[in-house]
């Protein structure tokens, strides 16, 4: 029986490297930002339900979406938000659950499934487990405005489309504190690598 990891956090709480470290670990990461990139990709069912919904200004000149534009909006309306949810998300669910079964064929021990909104989602039962990364409030404004030039107020807004990572923490089975160093939060990963046992 293949272990399955749910790996989450908040945006910019630092997930990708989280899951950069287990990847050179050889384990296999099968990650929602990425499966959302597919799903949307000109000529799948949820490209073409978007720009029903959202309409042909959300599209670049060569015809795929411009994500910018459409976080744009998104990010500021959070009925908006929940519209393109309620389209995108099932795509990502049903790819991943296809990604997820062709690893555990292929024999791999452990999969983790990268999932930032996996408690706003109660995605729980795809997963055995899961891993928070955390960080504080205030470290995850600074990190998500340096890494994408964002405005405190556009930081903010995307922050607060999700769970306040101070609930997660309560929902999680271990928790990766990522205020630190990298090589902390390498320890922290480690110790739960050892503790659960882990293979890839
Ligand atoms: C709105 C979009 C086009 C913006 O694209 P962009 O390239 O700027 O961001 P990217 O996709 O890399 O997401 C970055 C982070 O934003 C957060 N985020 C993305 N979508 C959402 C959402 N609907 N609600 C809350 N947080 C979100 C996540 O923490 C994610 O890791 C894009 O995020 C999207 O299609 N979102 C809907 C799908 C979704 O919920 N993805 C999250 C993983 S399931
Ligand atoms: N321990 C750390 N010390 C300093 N900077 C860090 C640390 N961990 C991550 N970062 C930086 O913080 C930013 C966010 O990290 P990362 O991209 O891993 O987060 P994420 O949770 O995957 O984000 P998202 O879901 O939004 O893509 C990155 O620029 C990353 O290099």
């Amino acid at each position: 029986m293949a272990n399955i990891i749910g790996l989450t956090g908040g945006i910019a709480s630092g997930k990708s490297t989280v899951s950069s470290m287990l990847k050179s670990k050889g384990f296999t990461i099968i990650d929602a930002d990425i499966a959302a990139r597919k799903v949307v990709e000109k000529g799948e069912q949820a490209y073409t339900k978007i720009i029903e919904a959202f309409g042909r200004t959300i599209l670049h000149e060569n015809g795929s979406i411009d994500r910018k534009k459409l976080g744009e909006i998104v990010f500021n309306d959070e009925k908006k938000r929940q519209l393109l949810n309620g389209i995108i998300h099932p795509e990502i669910r049903a790819c991943m659950l296809r990604e997820k079964e062709d690893a555990v064929k292929k024999g791999k021990q452990t999969v983790i499934l990268d999932i930032p909104l996996l408690f706003e989602n109660k995605l729980e039962w795809m997963v055995d487990r899961t891993i928070l990364v955390y960080v504080d409030d205030h470290i995850q404004l600074e990190r998500l405005m340096l890494r994408n030039h964002f405005s405190e107020q556009e930081a903010k807004s995307r922050i607060q489309a999700q769970m306040p990572l101070i609930k997660k923490r309560a929902l999680a089975d271990k928790v990766i504190n990522n205020n630190g160093s990298m090589t902390n939060t390498l320890k922290q990963l480690e110790q739960i690598i050892h503790e659960w046992n882990l293979k890839p």
